[in-house]
């Protein structure tokens, strides 16, 4: 390939710092611009892993592996491939949460691309500006709800730019062809609004008359320059995303990772907690804590189990309690409610519960499931609480960052007496008690988006069906042995991310095949295809 110098060294698609060999300097006009020693890429990596451990704080390691990406992707995906269970809680939660607060403060680069009101008309125009040759992927998000921070405006960008990290790394996406997207609708965060870092447009959001042709242009602008790309929703708010769902699941191919991605994570982590107690789906009893996009779509895919088991949904319906901010959600506790919490709310109640603990005492749950974002919610009282009636509860803690999960690891297992099968968003460290160490597994939808997305874009998938999501998670808890399911183990181990990642593909694939909704004619094999489909990154593959 022939370039000027200055530009191979600072594309990070194409850069390989001290890793060119003497050819390639000689023939790129590179001579006398690098140190003189050849490097391997594990020699880069080496040193890249060293100085990644000598900061001192996780948003400074977060900020050295985004510029790290910024100049030399092969080895920054070639060193979090490597390291994934090490770097996983850098470039995604929890710590993207508080890059993503100071995300003006630590502004170095752009990444991805922006659009806003004021770009109404202008959208497809603006995607030619995009450098890359094609997009597969794009994760888009409006900022309005970054994990459990809130509305964070333009700062969620960081959220885009972590999941398709994972992307890459967790399912072997092309860097080059995967787009981190922002919709800047506006923020009502203050805080934001009056910071003078702050980057986004500075107004309170747009009324919904102008958010919905806003998404909708882009969404047309993009299948029209990109018409086999996949498109995730991410940490909208649920006064949204719903709608946006609905609107687009069956015209373009598209999902939203925090209802169906969540979904799917927490049905296959029910599964084998169902499979690790020994009781049958019908005798669980599941209290929620938040019904948002999480809650629901979490509530929606277990439903499939009771199906599975010939419980009609009206029966089925009667296995879940949700707690919301205003108590247990009743058909007659006087407020209007949304059509997704309608369908959960219970009719049997006379009387109102307003707390979390008066549910737990009523219900007596089997599960308790934590997707409110409010930290600390699970309290002792309440784990307490459930754990006198049930023999193994299922304790799921599952908002983000760590700072908004319901209860730690550690108090999930100590209040009670380490009889609990725990699972929570972010991740938590092995717990010692009583002599005995607890590995909590980490319910998130990182081990689900990127095979599902990977199968979606290699089958050439019409649109992402319910059922290819409930294939995903199924193929995810089959990761577990049973001699491990029974020590309440219910996630695989981070590392295997790939594999993970190319099984769920090739089954999901499988589905999408036998439901109709794969556009691309049958391979021989769909193993050999996925893999053949695959990004690994290494020097070999570079273009010079
Ligand atoms: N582990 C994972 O993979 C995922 C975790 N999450 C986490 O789940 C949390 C919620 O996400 P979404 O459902 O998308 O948000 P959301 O905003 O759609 O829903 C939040 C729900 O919590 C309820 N809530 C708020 N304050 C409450 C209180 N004091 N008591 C009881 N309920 C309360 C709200 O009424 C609402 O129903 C976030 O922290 C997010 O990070 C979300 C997606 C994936
Ligand atoms: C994990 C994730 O998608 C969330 O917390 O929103
Ligand atoms: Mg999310």
């Amino acid at each position: 390939m022939q370039s000027k110098p200055s530009f191979v060294l600072r594309n990070p698609s194409v850069n390989k710092g001290t890793g060119f060999n003497n050819e390639e300097r000689e023939k790129l006009g590179l001579k006398g611009l690098l140190p003189p020693k050849v490097e391997t890429l594990q020699e880069q990596s080496d040193r890249a892993l060293s100085q990644f451990t000598s900061f001192n704080t996780n948003l400074e390691r977060y900020i050295f592996l985004n510029c790290l990406r910024d100049r030399n992707e092969t080895l920054f995906y070639y060193l979090l491939s490597n390291n994934l269970e090490l770097m996983m809680p850098i470039i995604y939660t929890p710590t993207v949460g508080e890059a993503c607060q100071k995300f003006g403060n630590e502004f170095r680069f752009a990444q991805g691309m922006y659009f806003a009101s004021r770009d109404k008309g202008n959208i497809r125009a603006m995607m030619d500006n995009w450098p890359a040759d094609g997009v597969d992927i794009i994760v888009v998000s409006d900022g309005s709800r970054i994990l459990g921070l809130g509305d964070l405006g333009t700062n969620g960008m960081g959220i885009p730019v972590g999941k398709l990290q994972l992307y890459v790394a967790g399912a072997g996406f092309h860097p080059t062809r995967t787009l981190p997207v922002i919709i800047d609708s506006g923020t009502n965060t203050k805080k934001y609004l009056e910071d003078k870092y702050y980057l986004g447009e500075r107004h309170p959001r747009i009324p919904d008359s102008e958010y919905y042709p806003l998404v909708d242009e882009f969404l047309a602008a993009a299948y029209n320059k990109w018409p086999k790309v996949i498109v995730q929703f991410e940490d909208i708010s649920n006064d949204h995303c719903f709608t946006l769902l609905d609107e687009y699941r069956n015209k373009y191919l598209c999902f939203n990772d925090d209802i169906q991605g969540t979904g799917s994570v927490i049905l296959s982590g029910f599964i084998n907690a169902v499979r690790s107690v020994q009781k049958p789906i019908k005798e669980h009893r599941m209290v929620f804590l938040g019904a948002g996009s999480a809650g629901i779509g979490v509530a929606d895919c277990i439903m499939s189990l009771f199906d599975e088991a010939g419980i009609s949904k009206e029966e089925a319906r009667k296995s879940f309690w949700f707690v919301d901010s205003k108590g247990l959600i009743t058909t007659t506790r006087g407020d209007e409610l949304t059509s997704q919490k309608k369908q959960y709310a219970r009719e049997d109640y006379t009387y109102q519960l307003k707390s979390l603990l008066e549910v737990v005492r009523d219900v007596k749950p089997t599960a308790i499931i934590g997707l409110s974002g409010i930290g600390g919610s699970f309290t002792q009282e309440i784990i307490e609480e459930m754990a006198k009636h049930v023999e193994k509860p299922i304790v799921f803690a599952l908002s983000n960052p760590t700072t908004n999960a319901e209860c730690t690891a550690e108090q999930a297992y100590q209040w009670t007496d380490g009889r609990c099968i725990f699972a929570s968003g972010s991740p938590f460290k092995p717990v010692e008690y009583k002599g005995k160490t607890f590995v909590p597994g980490q319910g998130n939808n990182m081990y689900i988006f990127p095979g599902l997305g990977l199968a979606a874009s290699v089958c050439e998938a019409k649109h992402v069906t319910d059922a290819m999501i409930i294939t995903a998670a199924k193929t995810l808890a089959s990761f577990v042995e049973d001699s491990e399911v029974l020590t309440g183990k219910i996630y695989p181990g981070l590392q295997h991310i790939r594999e993970i990642s190319t099984r769920i593909a090739v089954k999901v694939i499988e589905k999408a095949y036998e439901e109709g909704m794969a556009q691309l004619p049958r391979p021989a094999c769909i193993e050999t295809l996925v893999k053949s489909r695959q990004y690994i990154p290494n020097y070999e593959n570079s273009n010079n």
